[in-house]
């Protein structure tokens, strides 16, 4: 199957092929931002050593969570010196033949390599206007040869993100009135699961009648992205959606399905798509962090004094391969596991 890519940049294009066509009109969204009340977590506040300024920001990221399940992390450390050369690569690998892209695949049947053309698209009736490929960086690490450089920058990154989510996870855990220490031990964090996928939207001739990705929920625990500054990710909140603009440098973090479970319900996961242009490409990278492939995921039993369970536990990389493979792929099978 060809990449959309491919197709947008085809002559012939005129207007949308009908089976990318979802909506007429169908997209309405407010703008978000700060001013509208998008939560904004300083990084610096939370690992300061000013407990006054900590309590604050763990504060401000429990409340993130509980009302939004989505924050803006500014002064998160990682530089841009490392994130811009990592946009030129994906880029690059988003630009080689098809089957150079397939040669990449994993023999791993736990830990797969995908890009778009091997999965989703071809079960489809309708399709979404993205490619993408993800991969496992952890805690098994791998990453395609090609583009020179991608492994380092794909390494440095993951570990750079993984210290983040740790600590954002220690910030959660004591919002949640937990030690600091809780999810991370409860969680298996030091093997902890993280996926690196990198989503490509060419301009669409018709973005209101076609999506880049439909609704849909997050597997893991915080789902970080980044954008090649043009925006396209909507998240629900309150029955409507929101169309997020980034603050310049800042990482976009989303609640996903096993902070629910762990928070039994408090921290719901956050119902998010992304829409496409006609103007700009856009290309997002994102990292889904979460439990260690075989943590038997559950709520965290001090919370239970509170509420009985209200989830039904379940296997980590088996709750990821059930969500994967269910048609269509954006209902949650968290519900499944709801008890009341
Ligand atoms: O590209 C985006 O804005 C959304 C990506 C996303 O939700 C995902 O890859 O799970
Ligand atoms: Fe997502």
């Amino acid at each position: 199957m060809a990449s959309v890519k491919t197709l947008a940049q085809s002559q012939d294009l005129k207007s949308l092929p009908s089976d990318y066509t979802h909506f007429k009109n169908q997209h309405k969204s407010v703008e978000a931002s700060p001013e509208v009340g998008i939560p904004v977590i300083d990084f610096a506040l939370l690992t300061s050593s000013n407990l006054d300024h900590r309590a604050k920001a763990i504060h401000d990221l429990g409340k993130a969570c509980e009302e939004w399940g989505f924050f803006m992390v500014v002064n998160h450390e990682i530089p841009e010196t490392l994130t811009n050369p990592l946009f030129d690569a994906c880029d690059e690998f988003f630009d080689l033949p098809e089957e150079e892209k397939q040669r990449f695949q994993t023999k791993n049947p736990r830990f797969p390599f995908m890009v778009r053309s091997t999965i989703g698209a071809e079960h489809e009736k309708v399709l979404f206007w993205r490619d993408y490929f993800r991969f496992f960086v952890h805690p098994e690490f791998y990453c395609p040869d090609k583009p020179q450089q991608f492994n380092d920058l794909v390494s440095e990154y993951a570990e750079k993100t993984r210290v983040l989510a740790r600590k954002l996870l220690q910030g959660i855990s004591q919002s949640l009135g937990l030690e600091e220490d809780y999810i991370e031990k409860a969680m298996d964090l030091d093997k902890t699961t993280q996926i690196f996928a990198a989503n490509y939207y060419p301009p669409c001739p018709d973005p209101e009648s076609a999506i880049g990705i439909p609704p849909h929920t997050d597997h893991g625990l915080l789902t970080f992205l980044l954008q090649n500054g043009v925006g396209g990710l909507e998240i629900q909140h309150e029955g409507k959606w929101f169309h997020l603009n980034a603050i310049p440098g800042s990482i976009f973090v989303n609640t996903g399905d096993q902070l629910e479970i762990v928070s039994n319900g408090k921290y719901k996961s956050v119902w998010h798509r992304a829409v496409v242009n006609n103007s700009k490409k856009r290309i997002s990278l994102v990292i889904p962090n979460g439990p260690s492939p075989d943590t038997i995921v559950a709520p965290a039993e001090p919370l239970l004094k509170d509420a009985p369970a209200k989830y039904s536990p379940m296997g980590y990389l088996e709750y990821v391969e059930v969500q994967r493979t269910t048609r269509p792929p954006q209902k949650p099978i968290l519900d499944r596991l709801k008890l009341y």
